[in-house]
């Protein structure tokens, strides 16, 4: 599966942690993430990672992008609730995507830790039949 990893800053040694911790699930799939978010996991994990523009600079578009092609299988994206940020329609507008193409998104850890477990298990083989009428 192609799984998108993202964090805001305060959220980040949250995303490096829950990577650590899964890290035996996440390196069986295709992983690609926001700029600094992919460089903090590699360094802490040495995961392989599509790393795109950071953040504020394009980057959630260009996940965005794959979801709207229906390729990005499952996102986690750790958001600050509590801190505004300069591309928060860019926000919006990737988390609106995942919603048009009902892709599994976490948006904290407790979902996350249920979603990853999900990829373990297998509950995303569904993904294959969308993947197959593509
Ligand atoms: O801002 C982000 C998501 O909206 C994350 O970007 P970075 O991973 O580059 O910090």
């Amino acid at each position: 599966m192609k799984i998108a990893l993202i964090a805001h800053d305060k959220k980040k040694d949250d995303m490096v942690q829950f990577t650590i911790a899964y890290k035996h699930i996440l390196e069986k799939h295709v992983l690609f993430a926001t700029g600094t978010t992919g460089l903090r996991i590699q360094e802490a994990t040495g995961l392989k990672i599509h790393r795109f523009q950071s953040g504020p600079l394009g980057g959630d578009q260009e996940i965005g992008a794959l979801v709207a092609k229906n390729e990005m299988d499952a996102v986690f994206f750790f958001r600050d609730p509590l801190t505004a940020q300069p591309h928060e329609p860019d926000v919006s507008a990737l988390i609106r995507l995942c919603d048009v193409y009902a892709i599994p998104l976490a948006t904290n850890m407790g979902t996350a830790e249920i979603l990853v477990k999900g990829l373990e298990r297998g509950d995303f083989t569904w993904r294959n039949i969308i993947h197959e009428k593509n």
